[in-house]
């Protein structure tokens, strides 16, 4: 333990107020789980603190934040711990088949069977040759992650994509994945799930092409779903044709063995020129970013951070490249969530870095985990893809007891250190779609973010020589 001799750097009051706040956190609840089930695989070192210039926050004796206890700790391992400690309630047994609310995969009813009968489908398993069975290689055998709806969202500028909807058997929130393109499919959203109508389909999203206007709708007619809501419970594997569709659905019950991508095409119309055979097959290498929620930075307009620009430069990419998936996880702040990075971001305005900001509030320096992105990735039929990141740890926690591999990184630049970098200023750097009112963000405090992230979190991004 090391105190500091500088403590004068913060006014008295202020640290009569701050030390017991400290000290209060001192045993966290989350460390009472971060030895628990998923900890031990992903953060070994969770409570070592290898910063020597770092020091616990017992009483007064934590760090000043002066610049040289910014930045002694280059290229220093900073502690992690697993956000799955958040999980208040016991992960599921793998072998468990209770069905049991947001654990069980796809609980999405159909629409007229009675609550108890849920859903349980088996694991997905591939016949497409570019993927092995996931047993090959000793991976998990359930499902991670599972969609269970997915609908079109067209954009200002015409492109749309397909947002999917994941729930998950490692917490309750909804992961999603921005979609683009045609030929990426989840397996877990087309299987059939037993006894569900077309319609049933329709409302999930497990159809393919676009969907299109019916009569009924525009007549703001509501008789349209008593007749979906009645089933018979047939066995017959009945084709639909678009001229049949609207009638023959009250009585049609999709079978789970049924050829899912040629018999949904009922009311759902295929573009023009996608007339004839819809291709199924994942693009090679899909562009991937795998992209962690900040509330401040993609809505609040926050110049603290980066990620709003990355948010929308790698939708700009997928939609230049008219393929790719955003994966956006729900791991606020890290991991240690909203509430948890407000208070970081006073620490971080007494002059605390972004890491020991984290590390003074009793978290982790970065608590995420990637076992939800891996499930979601693998649902979606990508194992080998090129991932928009400038984070090593991400990638090695992506590909770790996993069959996706990084074939290759795609950094993210920073606007503004590319703005630097090209010795333009950041309002002459041309501003692509996307932008927070057409600025691109920076300033002294990104500029100081994004280096302790390079000194700090390994990040594969250069300085510019300017900073
Ligand atoms: N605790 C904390 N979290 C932050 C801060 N600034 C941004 N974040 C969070 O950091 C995360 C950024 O995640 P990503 O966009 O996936 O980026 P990354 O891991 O830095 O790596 P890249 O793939 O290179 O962008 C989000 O969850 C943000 O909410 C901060 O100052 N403190």
């Amino acid at each position: 333990m090391m105190t500091t001799d500088s403590q004068d750097y913060i006014p008295r009051n202020l640290m009569d107020h701050m030390s017991p706040y400290f000290a209060k956190h001192t045993h966290h609840h989350h460390h009472a789980h971060s030895h628990g089930h998923h900890s031990h695989r992903h953060h070994p070192h969770s409570h070592t603190l290898h910063n020597p210039d770092t020091t616990t926050h017992k009483g007064n004796s934590y760090p000043t934040p002066t610049p040289s206890s910014c930045n002694s700790g280059l290229q220093t391992p900073v502690p992690r711990r697993s956000s799955l400690a958040h999980t208040t309630d016991p992960l599921p047994s793998s072998t468990s088949s209770s069905a049991k609310s947001y654990n069980t995969p796809p609980a999405t009813p159909p629409l007229s069977l009675p609550q108890t009968q849920v859903v349980t489908p088996e694991p997905v398993v591939s016949t497409s040759a570019t993927t092995q069975p996931q047993t090959a290689i000793g991976l998990r055998r359930e499902p991670v992650a599972w969609c269970i709806a997915r609908a079109r969202i067209p954009t200002p500028d015409g492109s749309e994509y397909f947002l999917h909807i994941y729930e998950n058997s490692q917490d309750k929130k909804e992961h999603l994945a921005f979609v683009f393109g045609d030929a990426i499919r989840s397996r877990s959203l087309d299987k059939v799930q037993p006894n569900e109508t077309e319609m049933d389909r329709i409302k999930r999203g497990a159809y393919t092409g676009r969907l299109q206007p019916i009569a009924a709708a525009a007549d703001h007619s509501l008789t349209i779903l008593p007749l979906f809501q009645e089933q018979e419970q047939t066995s017959t594997t009945t084709v639909l044709t678009a001229a049949e569709t609207v009638t023959a659905t009250a009585t049609t019950v999709l079978t789970a063995d049924i050829n899912t991508t040629s018999t949904t095409t009922s009311i759902v119309q295929q573009d023009q020129k996608e007339d004839t055979v819809m291709s199924t097959a994942a693009p090679s290498n899909p562009l991937v970013r795998i992209h962690s929620e900040c509330f401040t930075g993609e809505i609040g307009h926050s110049a603290r951070c980066d990620c709003g620009e990355q948010l929308d430069e790698a939708i700009r990419r997928m939609k230049e490249e008219g393929a790719g998936v955003v994966v956006y996880l729900r791991q606020e702040g890290r991991g240690i969530g909203l509430g948890e990075k407000i208070k970081a971001y006073n620490l971080q305005d007494l002059g605390y870095d972004t890491v020991m900001a984290n590390l003074l509030l009793n978290h982790g320096a970065d608590e995420r985990t990637y076992e939800v992105a891996q499930g979601i990735l693998e649902d979606l039929g990508l194992d080998q893809i090129r991932l928009l990141t400038n984070n090593p740890d991400k990638i090695e926690q992506i590909e770790r007891d996993s069959q996706i591999r990084v074939v290759e990184r795609m950094p993210m630049m920073p606007k503004s250190w590319e703005a630097i970098e090209q010795g333009i200023e950041a309002t002459e750097f041309e501003v692509k779609e996307g932008a927070v009112e057409n600025k691109i963000v920076k300033g002294k405090e990104l500029d100081r973010y994004l280096k302790v992230k390079v000194e700090r979190m390994r990040h594969l991004i250069p300085i510019p020589g300017a900073l």
